[in-house]
């Protein structure tokens, strides 16, 4: 599936409520042509303001477990309740484009990916802390009780895995937004410039 003469794919990950979509629009939108999003399956609900095909594809679980079954799938997760998964064509779509495809999955998805061939850059997004983290997600209001509750407990594990040796390429910490995405853009930047070189 990796074609060795494209870019380099790049997976972000990290707790829910870390600021991964945050970094992530400003990215897509300083480079537009650059990057293009792998859009997930998901079975959660769309929230205000998301588009299906866009921010994910959004399907029933029947749906996600038959093209599970198919093998259309090159990762899947359960997340907070809800079924996650990046199919062979949200990749091959960007790919066939000649852009750096950007993942955003969590850290099932991270150890599932490596199992692959994509080669992709692995990136972690942390908050600064616990509490950081249940502030900004309850200031985001998109999580009932229970939902919230759950991210967070997903939150701790991520964050106890994510600083194991060797799991991700870099880990950005998000406390002043500024200095996050400066650090995202430095780590990204060879790429970027071998996509904007490839267009000249
Ligand atoms: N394994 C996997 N995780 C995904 C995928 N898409 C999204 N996620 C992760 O699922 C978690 C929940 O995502 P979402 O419901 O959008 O909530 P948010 O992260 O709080 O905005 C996040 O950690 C995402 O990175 C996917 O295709 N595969
Ligand atoms: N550096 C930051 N400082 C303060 N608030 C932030 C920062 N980064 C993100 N946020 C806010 O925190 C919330 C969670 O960010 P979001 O990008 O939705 O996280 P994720 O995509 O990782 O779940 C959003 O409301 C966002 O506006």
């Amino acid at each position: 599936m990796r074609e060795m003469s494209g870019p380099r794919p790049v997976v972000l990950s990290g707790p829910s409520g870390a600021g991964k979509s945050t970094l992530l629009k400003r990215l897509m939108k300083e480079y537009e042509g650059v990057f293009g999003f792998s859009v997930s399956h998901t079975t959660r609900n769309p929230r205000p303001g998301e588009e299906d095909g866009k921010d994910y594809h959004f399907v029933t679980r029947e749906k996600m477990q038959e093209g599970i079954d198919k093998g259309e799938f090159i990762e899947n997760a359960e997340f907070s309740g809800n079924m996650y998964g990046t199919s062979k064509s949200s990749i091959e779509d960007v790919q066939a484009q000649n852009l750096i495809c950007i993942l955003d999955v969590d850290i099932q998805g991270v150890k599932n990916i490596k199992k692959t061939d994509l080669n992709p850059i692995y990136i972690s997004i942390q908050p600064p802390s616990m509490e950081i983290l249940e502030k900004r997600l309850r200031e985001r209001q998109t999580e009932s009780e229970d939902s919230l509750q759950k991210r967070l407990e997903a939150a701790r594990i991520d964050m106890e895995l994510s600083n194991e040796p060797g799991v991700f390429d870099i880990v950005i910490v998000n406390d002043d937004l500024e200095e996050a995405y400066e650090k995202l853009k430095s780590v990204l930047i060879e790429e970027i410039e071998k996509v904007q070189d490839a267009k000249k």
